[in-house]
């Protein structure tokens, strides 16, 4: 019998949770809370395995990221992770900094795929910050970032110059074949949405770009049925602005990638809406809102959780195959919303203001 359909007989998932610092705990709980709500109402028997990461990790280990956290990473069948850093941490340099363990992380399980969806929901559009006729069509935007490459993961270092000035360099680099799967992955989400990809680079002026647009350009002609289009990033930060939905997916590189996906957050009121799903080769994956630890924020019960149970929502589709139970918990994101519910980072007159613990409750009622 075949691996995947064995366990989903059994469904039975044991899930690594790594809720990380600053509102990191806080956001995590409440996706764990509605996770163990839909394991009961759908007889799925998920064992969630605690392990500590970032700054929690510094203070009780020394290190961001414990080998041990790696290995419990290894050892399930996907992962679930708040945000790590803070001002706590914020001296350390190089591999001690907190968010350093997350790109170890992701290059640890091979997590090469960022998968960013921003969309619209209709009763949030008093909370995007666009005139109402830019955003009268919605948008649906699928991010595909690069995750494993780049500039995060080329060589860096710092010196003294020949003038005796201080010097420091990151160098972005790109292989062929971590575009072409990247691009891959891309053109396979478009198939099964608008048949529409953008590819953002800055091929006017980075060679690692050229090759990223040679790359998409090759690939295209085996996704005939697949627009591609090109555009430089500048552009494609105004563009958003501009008129959100003419974009679908957008396929770029691992900064880019980051710094358009806070960008298209905002667009849907918040980047507390935002969910992610890291991936890579197999069905094992990383889960976790886009944004960060939150300091301003962390311990006041008011952040927001629905980008991380909207990343709970796409762990169950995309690590389990549980499209059913995914589907239910975004509808009641859906449904809480269409009630008036909000966090204060989504609020406007006349909506009834919760916290974050009070928000996770009522996506559990809603549940039921
Ligand atoms: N994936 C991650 O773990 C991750 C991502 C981004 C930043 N960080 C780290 O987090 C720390 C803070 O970074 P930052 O301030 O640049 O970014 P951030 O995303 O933590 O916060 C930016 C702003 O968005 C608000 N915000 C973030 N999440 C929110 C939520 N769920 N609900 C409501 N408001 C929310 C914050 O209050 C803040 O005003 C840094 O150490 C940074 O490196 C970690
Ligand atoms: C904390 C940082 C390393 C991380 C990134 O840049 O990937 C974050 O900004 C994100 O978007 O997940
Ligand atoms: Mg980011």
């Amino acid at each position: 019998m075949k691996d995947d359909v064995y366990r989903k007989e059994l469904r039975n998932y044991k899930i690594a949770v790594l809720p990380g610092d600053g509102v990191g705990p806080e956001v995590v709980s409440e996706a764990v809370k509605v996770l163990k709500h839909i394991g009961n109402r759908f007889h799925i028997n998920f064992e969630f395995i605690q392990d500590l990461i970032g700054g929690a990790a510094i203070d009780q280990f020394g290190e961001a990221l414990p080998a041990h956290t790696l290995e419990t990473c290894k050892l399930s069948d996907a992962v679930l992770l708040g945000s790590v850093g803070g001002p706590k941490w914020d001296d350390l340099t190089g591999e001690k900094r907190p968010e350093k363990a997350l790109l170890g992380l992701r290059k640890g399980l091979n997590l090469y795929a960022n998968i960013r969806p921003a969309m619209m929901y209709e009763s949030l559009k008093g909370a995007c910050p666009l005139k109402s006729e830019r955003i009268s069509d919605g948008f649906d935007i699928c991010v595909v970032r690069e995750l494993t490459g780049g500039i995060y993961f080329g060589k860096r270092g710092t010196k003294v110059n020949t003038s005796g000035y201080d010097e420091a360099y990151d160098i972005e680099s790109y292989s062929s074949e971590e575009v072409r799967r990247i691009g891959i992955e891309a053109f396979e989400i478009a198939m099964k949405r608008k048949k529409k990809v953008i590819s953002v680079d800055k091929a006017n002026v980075l060679e690692s770009s050229r090759l990223w647009r040679k790359e998409m350009d090759i690939l295209s002609k085996k996704y005939p049925e697949v627009s591609l289009e090109h555009m430089y990033v500048d552009n494609a930060a105004m563009q958003l602005i501009k008129s959100p939905s003419q974009f679908d997916v957008i396929v770029t590189s691992n900064m880019f990638g980051d710094i358009l996906s806070d960008e298209a957050s905002m667009l849907t009121g918040s980047i507390g809406m935002l969910p992610s799903a890291s991936l890579g080769s197999t069905k094992k994956g990383l889960f976790e809102p886009i944004h960060g630890s939150a300091p301003d924020i962390a311990g006041l019960d008011i952040a927001n959780p629905i980008a991380t149970i909207l990343s709970a929502a796409m762990m169950l589709r995309h690590s389990f195959g549980c499209d059913l139970e995914a589907g239910t918990i975004e509808k009641a994101v859906e449904t809480v919303l269409n009630s008036g519910f909000r966090t204060v980072d989504i609020f406007e007159n006349g909506k009834k203001l919760v916290g974050t613990t009070e928000m996770g409750d009522l996506i559990v009622k809603a549940i039921e």
